[in-house]
């Protein structure tokens, strides 16, 4: 799968992880920053591009980070198409692929542990959207 990344400073150190092993799966990943972990950058230039590679379909996926990793989904879920789950445990991920068929995932290195933050991109990944009822709603989501 092609999948885009990006962070800012407070993500920096999760996203290298994730990077890491999303390639390590057999993934072509796309990272559009940050590239370090200082300076201190504003998370709605690196957030944005994601957002739009997965809303333009040059990727299938986008994940992103930061401290918390709300402002990461807010920034994201302005780009029309991005559908972005904030996650903090396992059944936040998989609930929001099962139900919100979301195409980006936001986390928070400040939140968790690494090892849970490569957990919840995992179960994202691997959990298919269900469909039926909660097809019409996430339709409207676009059509309202
Ligand atoms: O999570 C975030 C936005 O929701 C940012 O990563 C966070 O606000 C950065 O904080 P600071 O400038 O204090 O490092």
């Amino acid at each position: 799968m092609k999948i885009a990344i990006g962070s800012d400073h407070a993500g920096f150190q999760y996203k290298e992880a994730i990077k890491e092993m999303l390639t390590g799966l057999g993934h072509e990943v796309i990272d559009k920053g940050t590239y370090a972990a200082t300076p201190s950058v504003d998370y709605p230039l690196f957030i944005r591009p994601v957002a739009e590679a997965v809303a333009a379909g040059e990727v299938e996926r986008g994940v992103v980070l930061g401290g918390s990793g709300n402002g990461e989904a807010i920034a994201a879920n302005r780009v029309r198409g991005v559908r972005c789950g904030l996650c903090w445990n396992e059944e936040s991920a998989r609930l929001c692929r099962q139900h919100n068929d979301a195409n980006v995932i936001s986390l928070g290195e400040r939140m968790m542990s690494e090892e849970t933050a490569l957990k919840l991109v995992q179960i994202w990944l691997d959990t298919p959207f269900e469909g039926g009822r909660h097809l019409a709603r996430i339709q409207e989501l676009d059509n309202y």
